[in-house]
């Protein structure tokens, strides 16, 4: 079971925008993280981030434990319907809606995901007994983030115990009052088509500016402290896909 000191991982993946101030004083367009475009990524699918999500989210410390997920109802809603919720983690969906339509669809969604997976297995392995120590599948939709982890720990132990903890988007305002160690694991994303000219994505969501700043307590971690992290190593250099680059990096912020 993960204690409560265990850290809290925000894992993102942002691209440099430059922005028009809102700062009279200072009229100098500014630089800030784009996240999000009308409820998605800002970028078509790309290959070496995605995998490298779903590799560091999946993978559970030890044995018997299952990661968990937490996000915002959107960031739920902006997964494709079929991938919904994602396998291998148990996720905590945050929504304030108290009609329970967001409850009963997450029900509906993990029901047909329990389905297909259970399916997938027995056609892979006839006969197939679930492996009692692999990570579950499963989702509890939740009013807040500290109600989040209130319920995960209570999880924990029931069917699996808890592994590390994950918040993956809508959220990530919200940690400023989570009292445990909090890191970032980032992937960097720039457009920027051999030879020729960075090409910005267009972002409607941005990453909150304090965080990362050193002024607020936070420090760069080393390549070999995000491979410790993630549990795989990372080098922390560009990694072309296309016309995109990206490049892995983490940050900490202790107590
Ligand atoms: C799930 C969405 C929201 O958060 C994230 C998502 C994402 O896209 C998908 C979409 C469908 C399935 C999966 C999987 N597995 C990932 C990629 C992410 N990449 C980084 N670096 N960080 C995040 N927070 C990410």
């Amino acid at each position: 079971m993960a204690p409560t000191s265990s850290p809290l991982t925000l894992i993102v993946a942002t691209t440099p925008v430059r922005v028009a101030s809102q700062d009279p004083a200072n009229p100098e367009p500014v630089t800030r993280l784009g996240i999000g475009l009308n409820g998605t990524l800002p970028w078509p699918r790309i290959k070496a981030d995605m995998s490298f999500f779903a590799r560091v989210t999946s993978r559970a410390p030890e044995p018997g434990t299952t990661n968990a997920i937490i996000m915002g109802r959107k960031t739920y809603d902006s997964v494709p319907k079929h991938l919904r919720p994602l396998g291998k983690r148990i996720s905590a969906i945050i929504t304030r809606d108290t009609t329970g339509s967001v409850r009963k669809g997450v029900e509906e969604d993990l029901k047909k995901r329990k389905e297909k997976m259970a399916a997938l297995a027995a056609a892979k392995t006839a006969g197939n007994v679930e492996q009692k120590d692999e990570p579950i599948t499963d989702a509890i939709v939740v009013p807040s983030l500290d109600s989040a982890l209130e319920e995960l720990q209570e999880i924990s132990g029931s069917v699996q115990a808890l592994g590390k903890l994950f918040v993956i988007g809508g959220e990530f305002g919200d940690v400023d009052g989570v009292k445990r160690p909090l890191r970032i694991v980032m992937t960097n994303v720039v457009r920027k088509p051999e030879g020729g000219e960075e090409v910005p994505f267009e972002c409607d969501t941005f990453w909150p500016l304090d965080y990362m700043d050193e002024r607020n307590g936070w420090r760069s971690a080393s390549p070999q402290e995000l491979s410790e992290w993630v549990g795989e190593e990372v080098t922390g250099e560009w990694i072309r896909e296309g016309d995109v680059e990206v490049q892995m990096v983490g940050y900490e912020k202790l107590d």
